[in-house]
């Protein structure tokens, strides 16, 4: 292959992951703290006591800066911590996509959790990540993902259109209709005590 007649671009066309930690050196990631999930956890009380303990990192994943194009393929890792608030395992904010039919891809790198999701009519899927293992999110299903690992943070690669867009309001109003808890030891669909029809 002739590296050279690859066609110049303002943008990087590869990146090099770190497969361990689900890490690009040299690209900023987006990091959310746990106090960027203010109204998340089904526990106040749980989170407002885990902050105040330690605002840690409870995920990131990457922003390539790819345009909101229709033709464009938006990607990146996500990396989801260990930890739980109360009962509730550290998970991502979730969202609709703007553009309500846009689906999404993931790939389970390492580690092990669920994708919750959920459509605007109320039916609720919920889905095994571990690695090697692919997750299709189907168009109009809100995402989340949720690490039920102890130990081990869940990191997966992520693909969408580019024009599908980010609805975080409707989760951040209404929550998602179910949440994932531990019960003996086991990760446990229940419903979410603070959703909002
Ligand atoms: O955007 P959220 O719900 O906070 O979670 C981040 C994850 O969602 C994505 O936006 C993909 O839909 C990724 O950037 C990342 O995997
Ligand atoms: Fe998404």
């Amino acid at each position: 292959m002739s590296i050279a007649s690859l066609t110049p671009t303002t943008r990087s066309v590869a990146t090099q992951f770190d497969l361990s930690t689900g890490l690009a050196a040299g690209t900023a990631s987006l990091r959310r703290p746990l106090s960027a999930m203010a109204g998340m956890y089904a526990d106040a009380e749980a989170f407002a006591v885990a902050v105040a303990v330690e605002d840690v990192l409870s995920y990131e994943f990457y922003d390539m800066g790819v345009p909101s194009l229709e033709t464009e393929i938006a990607y990146g890792t996500s990396v989801t911590y260990p930890g739980r608030v109360g009962d509730e395992y550290f998970m991502t904010k979730g969202h609709f996509h703007t553009r309500l039919e846009a689906a999404e891809i993931y790939l389970c790198l390492s580690g092990e959790g669920l994708m919750l999701m959920e459509s605007p009519e109320g039916d609720v899927q919920v889905e095994e990540f571990r690695a090697g293992r692919s997750v299709y999110v189907p168009g109009r299903y809100a995402h989340r993902s949720i690490n039920t690992s102890a130990t081990e943070p869940l990191i997966t690669f992520f693909a969408f259109p580019g024009d599908a867009g980010h609805d975080y309001g409707t989760i951040e109003t209404k929550g998602f209709r179910k949440i994932v808890v531990e019960r003996d030891g086991v990760p446990t669909l229940q419903d979410n005590p603070r959703w909002q029809s």
